[in-house]
């Protein structure tokens, strides 16, 4: 390897997610160009670099960096290129020359050992002077660290977030166990913490890398929507993963779960081992659930046949029998559910049921899972409905460094009726902290259509809970006129039953615009969104209101492709916009973005009202109103008046929303729904999928493919099968119960 020492003149390319850089690079003798991964790099900064020189084909002789260091700069000139390089922020040209004039050659030192002195230059005060002190001492602390983790192929853009996590300890916690990194750092998967594990020379058969293959598999089919997996298939899927026998792996297993970190217990006549919290969270649902079920309640203010029949005369909507029993099931129930498919009547009930515990003086709160669907039962329904977890004042608690339920057992909800809709996205752990906060007395009523795909997050709640039979439940069936009229709610329930949808009726909102070729699709779906339905909704906006949903993420007809396919048609580049490339992602001004993971410690700007706060959630859609490249940032706004700024290196928290996955779009609706219907894998590809993706179009949907493949996806009725153990506790207990028991022996049924 040769060995260069010199300074970056010029960037002429640099990705931020994994620090590739090509750059040109100017030694004492001579300058070139250098190809490789250089941390936060940036013009002025000195490097001593080693690799060697190889011959591209178009660009020529270039040197491929192998190993970097950077160097501090010891001229005048060079200290301050490098203080103005970005690398301290908050120090531009200007100061940075103010402060090299006065301090020369010495300037760092200054900086490092005596800030104190930079106090009064170019209006500098004490805790300016402080922070650049500080900045610069985790700059030089954050290049000792990004030396030390190439050395196991850790990149910069991994560096940053170890170093983030672990600050000054960063080195430390990786000499020490490898395979943390999987827990504490998002996007470190075990796979890379393995590769990393074994460049540290670490056995491939040490426990730690056992033990975190277990986790590993359990998270992983977790993250498929599963809280256990049969012992067998476990042992059978980490052993083939780890290239290890099974029996090893059963070996383990048993050692977690001695020391709890796994639990394994026989359910169904079966062995299967849950991760922790998901074992606790079916226990603690299922007892909530039964204190909550048979606790009494404050009576509503008169015969409940009167109530509804006072409400009916008001509303002038007169309910059927089914709909008369799911509001007088849930006002005497401590738990109900109502369970129907659009336009059976679920806000109509809701409606009802809220106006009867009003003026019963009884105190309700209305809650759904996602921001967006709270929204639009807020605008529904006329009443407020906040999210679960705004409920359940979700917090960061500083002292414990993670998020948490500020309403827990301890501080639970004051309410005599919660009503949660849209209960088909709840995952386990959020009901758990729903329940959880429930005090027995007040009645939880559960609505949501059973048939949509299930949560995003591990379980099947809703469907546990109906199937268990434990927990009263109105299913509702009919649909009413009003909701006959829309082809999108006749076509949704015929898909519902196995029946072909009927597209194409005359002055109505299901289409069916019959394409055999992808290319062909795609060229229709880019024409609907630029033009054709534009030009015929002249009331909608064209990017906010059509939605492009798909089943899969890759393909000509995936969210990706499609993303890129209509960035380029209806918001291109254009000098004007500025631009970010993220990965293999361009975020443009204009763009429409969609927040793919919670955070709820972003902060956000109310810019109408001056409100602030925090937290932006998983399937928020906004629009990129700023890239600004001088701070790395980019400002997204939602809900057309909340300003998040997020900083280039949280980028992979967003997507552009142009086109999204059905699954993503759950619990939303949109005006328009665009969906293309070709050969999908048939996991994907399933009539569940195709209901939920109809059902969220409210005044038009348009689907672009073919009738074969159509009905095809109405006949392929597979339901992904999930381990869920809550439906065999729900049903134990409804025997336990039946049979004479009490609620007081959960603690023993699982032993
Ligand atoms: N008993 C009834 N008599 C007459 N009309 C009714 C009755 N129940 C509901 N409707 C009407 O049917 C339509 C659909 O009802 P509603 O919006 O309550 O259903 P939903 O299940 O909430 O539907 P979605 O899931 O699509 O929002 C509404 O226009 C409502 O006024």
């Amino acid at each position: 390897m040769e060995e260069y020492k010199g300074t970056i003149a010029e960037i002429i390319f640099h990705n931020n997610e994994n620090g590739y850089t090509v750059a040109v690079f100017e030694t004492e003798l001579e300058a070139f160009t250098v190809v490789g991964n250089l941390p936060a790099v940036s013009v002025g900064r000195h490097y001593r670099l080693r690799g060697e020189f190889t011959m591209h084909p178009t660009y020529g002789e270039q040197f491929a960096i192998r190993e970097f260091e950077e160097e501090l700069p010891s001229t005048e000139d060079g200290i301050r290129d490098f203080l103005a390089s970005g690398a301290m922020k908050g120090v531009g040209r200007k100061t940075a020359a103010a402060i090299v004039e006065r301090f020369g050659e010495n300037t760092l030192q200054v900086i490092e050992e005596d800030p104190g002195q930079l106090c009064g230059i170019s209006g500098i005060g004490p805790k300016t002077a402080a922070k650049i002190s500080e900045a610069f001492k985790q700059h030089r602390e954050f290049a000792n660290i990004t030396l030390y983790l190439q050395n196991y192929g850790i990149n910069s853009h991994y560096a940053m977030k170890l170093y983030e996590v672990y600050g000054a300890d960063t080195i430390q916690a990786i000499e020490e166990n490898p395979y943390q990194l999987v827990d504490d750092i998002f996007g470190i998967g075990f796979k890379k913490a393995d590769k990393i594990a074994e460049k540290m020379g670490i056995a491939h058969d040490d426990r730690f890398r056992i033990q975190s293959g277990i986790k590993f598999t359990l998270t992983y089919f977790a993250g498929e929507g599963n809280t256990f997996l049969p012992q067998e298939e476990l042992c059978e899927k980490t052993g083939q993963m780890l290239d290890l026998p099974m029996q090893q792996i059963e070996d383990n297993i048993a050692e977690m779960a001695f020391t709890g970190e796994i639990h394994v217990e026989n359910l169904d006549n079966r062995t299967v081992v849950f991760l922790m919290p998901y074992y606790l969270a079916e226990q603690n649902v299922c007892k909530c659930l039964s204190m909550i079920n048979d606790a009494g309640l404050k009576p509503v203010a008169g015969k409940i046949d009167s109530l509804i029949q006072r409400t009916e005369r008001s509303t002038g909507i007169f309910l059927s029998e089914n709909q008369k029993h799911a509001v007088t099931s849930s006002l005497k129930m401590g738990v109900s559910v109502i369970t129907g498919g659009p336009g059976t009547g679920k806000t109509t009930i809701i409606n009802t049921i809220i106006n009867i515990l009003e003026d019963s003086g009884l105190k309700t709160a209305i809650a759904a899972p996602t921001g967006r669907a709270a929204k639009r039962i807020t605008e529904t329904s006329g009443h407020y409905a906040s999210t679960i977890h705004r409920l359940l004042e979700y917090y960061f608690s500083e002292s414990e460094n993670r998020m948490r339920f500020g309403r827990t057992k301890e501080n639970p909800l004051e309410y005599d009726a919660i009503i949660v809709d849209e209960a088909s996205m709840i995952d386990l752990l959020l009901m758990n902290g729903l329940v959880s906060a429930i005090r027995p007395g007040t009645r939880l009523i559960i609505v949501g259509d059973s048939d949509q795909l299930p949560s995003v997050g591990a379980g099947n709640v809703l469907r546990d809970i109906i199937d268990s039979e434990y927990i009263y439940c109105t299913k509702l069936t009919e649909i009413f006129r009003q909701a006959k009229e829309s082809m999108i709610v006749v076509n949704a329930h015929r898909i519902n039953k196995g029946e072909y949808p009927d597209c194409n009726a005359r002055d109505k909102d299901f289409f069916l615009l019959h394409r055999s070729r992808e290319k062909d699709m795609l060229q229709t779906i880019k024409e609907l969104c630029l033009t054709r339905l534009p030009d015929y909704y002249t009331d909608l906006s064209p990017v906010a209101d059509i939605q492009v949903l798909t089943p899969v993420r890759k393909g000509l007809l995936g969210s990706i492709n499609l993303n890129k396919e209509l960035q380029e048609v209806l918001n291109p580049p254009n000098e004007a916009l500025e631009e970010k490339t993220f990965g293999d992602r361009t975020f443009r001004e204009g763009d429409k973005v969609m927040q793919i993971k919670n955070n709820y410690q972003m902060a956000w700007k109310n810019l109408e009202d001056f409100t602030e706060g925090e937290g932006v959630f998983n399937g928020d859609v906004g629009f990129i109103r700023k890239v600004d490249r001088e701070f790395n940032e980019l400002t997204v706004v939602y809900d057309e008046v909340r300003y998040v700024t997020y900083h280039f290196n949280q980028l992979e928290e967003l997507e552009l929303a142009y086109a999204v996955t059905v699954h993503k779009s759950q619990g939303s609706e949109f005006p328009i729904v665009i969906m293309p219907i070709s050969w999908f894998p048939p996991m994907l590809a399933t009539r569940n999928l195709l209901y939920t993706g109809v059902t969220r179009g409210k005044r038009v949907v348009v689907l672009v493919g073919s009738q074969n493949k159509l009905e095809g996806m109405v006949d392929n009725n597979r339901i992904k099968e999930r381990y869920s153990g809550l439906v065999y506790r729900l049903r134990r207990i409804f025997s336990m119960e039946t049979a004479g028991g009490d609620a007081d022996d959960f603690d023993q049924m699982d032993q």
